[in-house]
């Protein structure tokens, strides 16, 4: 029977699914599908990597290998929904509450002493941070707020922060000595091999990569950013920011870059911190503090210390704390600053949430303030800065008129800057590193590098652009809409890009169509105003714009990056859907544990699933899985109208009971179609008795709530807990498992 393949997350998605999950199984097998649960947790993947340390009953197979494989297979429909993207501080935190399971796994060995070691290191390397997302992503992605959810945000429009004209807040990024300014890029006409090689200042070689295979038509870059050039700069915003009595904040993406940007987040902590780091360097040393894990694991780090020795450190970073400028705050209420954890402040979802917010961010007294917004790389830095500028000048956009901003993103084989953390190094010593062709033996790409600089490369395969430019296409045929590419001729990498471009639009039919190549800046300028005017334009982008607008213009049109409908359309004919476009929102669990209601938002899983079935009904031949994503559809569209998207408040509607309207909107939808009898026939009663239990239901389900919430783990939850806290209503299990 061909399946629909889910996903077991983390957080709050996982905690939904528990309770969603049981529902969609229940009606997708009237239409003789089966859906199946695949375990990408990052507890499942920890578990799953390390065998040979488990007993047999503990072993659990490596489902996200599975899904890799199965991503490049033409009949694979997937929904994918957001996991953790660990950073060191969450990767320790998991693998902790792992051993006390009884799980005899290793440590994460920060500084491996041995080969075990360094394997288990490596190991752990592939697991940490955005190691999900790339496996599967064999294809490009569109991602679109559906036109009833922008309906719902004009109807309900969610709360926009006033912007004054004499906002002090503002983008501050190097533009000197970084990546963008340092960028080399080509395109490769034959297929080959390369190396990457470090000559030291003493003419030593250290081959950092080898063999790393291309294929014809391949786009490479390199580039680098300068160590001093970084820490002068973070120095020059720290004083600045202090000056001007704005808020320092740093915005990186350690998930998935997860070499160079907890590099970088690390020496904004060693800057910050200048003279507690000096003065304590020995004890650090020993202690083996890393800045790159954040303030927060070096409090942890001199917990280890002797009372008196530990007090000493804290008032000195106390004291930087006082005299440095003020910080944004991710927790004001307790003392977390921005600083504390690499990946509590993610670029793509903290930028808008600060524009959303009156260009504020919140102060150590919980207070918001304006902002210095340091995104150290120019590459992307500018379309921050114009959407500030372009707020100052006209205000805060109004939900109730504005129009859309739909993304179509190059992805797909772990494209571009995404892709480039196995080629990032920190170099080690002066010299030069250079990208050697091993078929000729020529230097394709060469920078001159600083010890401590990082240095990286990136790639983009033909294949993907050719299907990235067709889609663009399309998306801009389907809906009428300008697309605009945002390449910068002026930079290395899009003007390789850009040639591509000019030499596959006209491989397609582009006649009528308004499809042009502009600056982010510019482009960001031109969707600005559009935008303003109730208009809506197709962004067509690189892979971190993609990551970067599709939470940017969903916040702001629907207050939140879950409400998009989130497409890949895999380059061999399967289909992975993801739901939403935001992350798995950790305060939810938080909420969700201490007074038992989760305000997680599973609409991304509900347009997803339609998607899916669509996908499934036209691969199959499958009639009633049409009429069942016909019907979804429309208790979408219900749903969404009738307003039964989780509330933030304990002992109102939460994501359970959302759960309870989606399918009773469903059983209706399918009750009242005409098409499929033996659909109508099994729906009826079903919809009947939801209809009629509701007020039951609905007790039930508010009644759980209002005190904490025990599901055995944060991590690795235990799943008959999480399941029984998940369907509290013994009314709605028993209508659901009786279909
Ligand atoms: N596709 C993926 O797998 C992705 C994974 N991540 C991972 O997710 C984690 C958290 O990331 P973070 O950047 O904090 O972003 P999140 O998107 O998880 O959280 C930011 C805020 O967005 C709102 N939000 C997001 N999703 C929903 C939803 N379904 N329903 C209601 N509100 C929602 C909430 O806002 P409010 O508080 O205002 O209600 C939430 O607090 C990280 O581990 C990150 O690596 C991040 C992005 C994508
Ligand atoms: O994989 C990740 O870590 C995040 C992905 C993400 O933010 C996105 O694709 O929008
Ligand atoms: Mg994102």
């Amino acid at each position: 029977m061909p399946k629909i393949l889910y996903t077991k997350t983390d957080e709050a998605p996982a905690l939904a699914t528990q309770s969603f999950l049981p529902i969609v199984k229940a009606f997708t097998k009237t239409a003789g599908i089966e859906v199946e649960l695949k375990d990408i947790s990052l507890a499942g993947r920890i578990i799953a990597t390390f065998p040979e340390y488990l007993e047999e009953s503990q072993k659990i197979s490596d489902d996200l290998v599975e899904l890799g494989k199965l991503a490049k297979l033409p009949d694979t429909n997937i929904i994918k929904l957001p996991n953790i993207s660990a950073s060191v501080p969450q990767l320790n935190e998991a693998i902790a509450e792992i051993q006390k399971k009884g799980y005899n796994i290793p440590s994460y060995p920060t500084d491996p002493k041995n080969q075990e070691e360094e394997l288990i290191k490596a190991k752990y390397d592939k697991i940490k941070g955005s190691a999900v997302n790339p496996v599967l992503r064999e294809g490009n992605s569109d991602r679109r707020a559906p036109r009833a959810v922008k309906n719902y945000a004009k109807k309900n429009p969610h709360s926009m922060g006033a912007w004054a004209v004499s906002s002090k807040t503002h983008v501050a990024t190097m533009g000197q000595g970084d990546f963008k300014s340092n960028e080399k890029s080509l395109t490769l006409k034959d297929a080959t091999s390369v190396s990457v090689v470090l000559t030291k200042a003493d003419g030593n070689k250290i081959v950092l990569k080898d063999n790393i295979s291309l294929l014809a038509g391949e786009i490479i870059d390199s580039t680098v950013l300068s160590k001093k050039a970084l820490l002068a700069f973070l120095e020059a915003q720290i004083k600045d920011a202090k000056d001007q009595g704005v808020l320092f904040s740093l915005h990186m993406k350690a998930t998935m870059m997860k070499v160079s940007d907890p590099i970088i987040f690390g020496h904004a902590v060693k800057v910050f911190f200048a003279d507690v780091f000096k003065k304590h360097q020995t004890t650090f040393e020993n202690l083996g503090v890393n800045a790159n894990d954040g303030l927060d694991s070096l409090l942890n780090k001199i917990k280890e210390l002797p009372e008196a020795e530990r007090q000493s450190i804290e008032a000195d970073i106390a004291t930087a704390i006082t005299e440095g400028p003020d910080m944004a705050m991710v927790n004001s209420d307790k003392g977390v600053t921005n600083l504390h954890v690499p990946s509590d402040i993610i670029i793509d979802a903290s930028m808008p949430a600060m524009i959303r917010n009156s260009g504020q961010m919140w102060n150590a007294a919980g207070k918001s303030q304006d902002t210095k917004a340091v995104i150290p790389d120019s590459s992307y830095a500018g379309v921050y800065t114009e959407t500030i500028n372009f707020c100052k000048e006209h205000g805060a956009f109004d939900p109730t008129t504005m129009g859309t901003v739909p993304n179509v993103g190059l992805m797909a084989q772990k494209a571009e800057e995404y892709g480039s953390h196995d080629k990032t190094f920190e170099i080690s010593s002066n010299g030069t590193v250079a990208v050697i062709d091993k078929t000729t033996g020529a230097t394709l790409l060469e920078h001159q590098v600083e010890e401590g600089d990082i240095w990286r490369m990136c790639q983009v395969k033909d294949a993907p652009i050719q299907d990235w430019v067709k889609l663009a296409v399309s998306r801009a045929r389907a809906s009428k809409d300008p697309a605009i590419f945002w390449l910068d001729e002026n930079r290395a990498h899009d003007a390789e890009l850009i040639k591509k471009v000019q030499a596959y639009l006209p491989n397609h039919d582009t006649s009528g169509l308004d499809i042009k190549i502009m600056s982010p800046e510019k482009a960001t300028v031109y969707t600005l105003e559009r935008l303003k005017a109730g208009k809506n334009t197709i962004s067509v982008t690189g892979n971190v714009l993609r990551d970067y607008l599709t939470d940017l213009f969903p916040i702001l049109e629907v207050g939140t990056s879950a409400k998009m409908l989130s497409i890949v359309p895999l380059m061999n004919g399967g289909g992975l859907f993801e739901t939403g476009a935001g992350g798995s929102a950790p305060k939810h669990v938080e909420q969700f544990l201490s007074e038992g209601h989760l305000r997680w938002d599973s609409l991304g899983e509900f347009l997803a699933l339609g998607v899916s079935l669509e996908h499934h009904a036209e691969k199959n031949n499958n009639k009633k899985a049409l009429i069942l994503a016909d019907a979804l559809d429309a208790a979408t569209e219900k749903f969404l109208d009738n307003d039964k998207s989780p509330s933030r408040k304990v002992k109102e509607l939460d994501n359970r009971g959302s759960h309870f309207y989606l399918a009773m909107y469903w059983a209706q939808a399918l009750a009242a179609q005409n098409k499929d009898e033996e659909l109508k026939s099994i729906f009826t009663p079903i919809a009947e008795k939801l209809t009629k239990n509701e007020s039951e239901i609905l007790d039930q389900l508010n009644n759980s709530q209002g005190s904490p919430i025990n599901v055995g783990g944060y991590y690795l939850a235990d799943d008959a807990l999480v399941a029984e806290a998940m369907r509290p209503s013994t009314t709605f299990n028993t209508i659901i498992d009786n279909i």
